[in-house]
């Protein structure tokens, strides 16, 4: 660019007010600290917060967090400030009258998150918290500046641990967190689910063949043929997920890659990239 044209275009750059200023220091902590939200979101999650508020009978104080958990009660103040966090971000609720006891309760995002409790068919989701902010999943995000700065195709994820999720090669590199990303799948697969099953039926209606290409361990090819007995369907995934899902007779579990070969059928469904 000409030294001529920069100089006018600096002329032309308004510099912010005091008050903007100030607000962009106030934004710049906010932006430098959102990790904390993930984190405290995560903290909750581990601690089973919300399973405790539901048993409770879907309210609980501080004090009754405290001592459901079981948690030295010189935590209560960092407590306090972890739950604030969490009913600003619409984790929890919070009852905020003056002068009065704060009861936290569920909202439904914490419904998602009970352990062992399906609400209208859509499974705990706590696994997907526990994966997406996992050390693996962290530690590929905090290296981001450097990986633009390499020339490689891999994906942060992969280029950072050399493995690749949902497959072999993570499950010998963390069978542990392997576990945990796969449980993950499968709530997020099987959310919600029956509810497409119900407002979007007329999609399913005349079909009589489909392969779901990826399908993991059946659960929503078996839902498809509980509502539509008709469809004879097809799970196609990798041997090592196939050979761990007993035969049920419902559905067809065929153990293969995608990228080579895959059953025919009326109707394929595939993750989108
Ligand atoms: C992100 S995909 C799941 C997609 C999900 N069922 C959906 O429709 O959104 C992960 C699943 O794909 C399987 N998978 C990965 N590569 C595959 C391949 N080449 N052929 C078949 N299945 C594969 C994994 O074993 C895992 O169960």
């Amino acid at each position: 660019m000409k030294v001529a044209t920069m100089a006018a275009q600096a002329q032309q750059l308004t510099v912010p007010t005091e008050a903007e200023l100030l607000q962009g220091q106030a934004d710049l902590w906010r932006h430098s600290l959102y990790y904390m939200t993930s984190m405290a979101f995560q903290c909750a999650v581990k601690l089973g917060v919300p399973t405790t508020i539901h048993s409770l009978g879907g309210a609980a104080s501080l004090p009754d967090l405290v001592t459901a958990l079981s948690l030295p009660p010189a935590k209560l103040p960092y407590l306090r400030r972890i739950m604030r966090l969490l009913a600003t971000s619409g984790v929890f609720a919070a009852d905020n009258a003056a002068d009065v006891v704060t009861y936290y309760r569920l909202t439904p995002l914490s419904w998602l998150l009970l352990d062992g409790v399906a609400v209208d068919g859509h499974p705990s989701q706590t696994s997907i918290v526990l994966a997406a902010t996992s050390r693996h999943c962290l530690e590929a995000a905090m290296g981001l500046s450097d990986w633009f700065q390499k020339d490689v195709v891999a994906s942060p994820f992969e280029d950072l641990h050399g493995v690749t999720l949902f497959d072999e090669s993570m499950a010998k590199h963390d069978p542990e967190v392997d576990a945990v990303f796969n449980e993950a799948l499968a709530s997020h697969d099987n959310s919600g689910f029956l509810t497409v099953l119900r407002e979007c039926g007329a999609l399913f209606q005349g079909l009589e063949s489909l392969t779901d290409c990826c399908g993991g361990d059946g659960t929503t090819a078996r839902a498809i043929v509980e509502a539509f007995p008709q469809i004879k369907c097809t799970v196609l995934d990798l041997p090592r997920v196939i050979d761990n899902v007993p035969a049920d007779g419902v559905v067809n579990y065929l153990a293969g890659d995608m990228f080579k070969s895959v059953p025919p059928a009326q109707a394929c469904a595939a993750p989108l990239e």
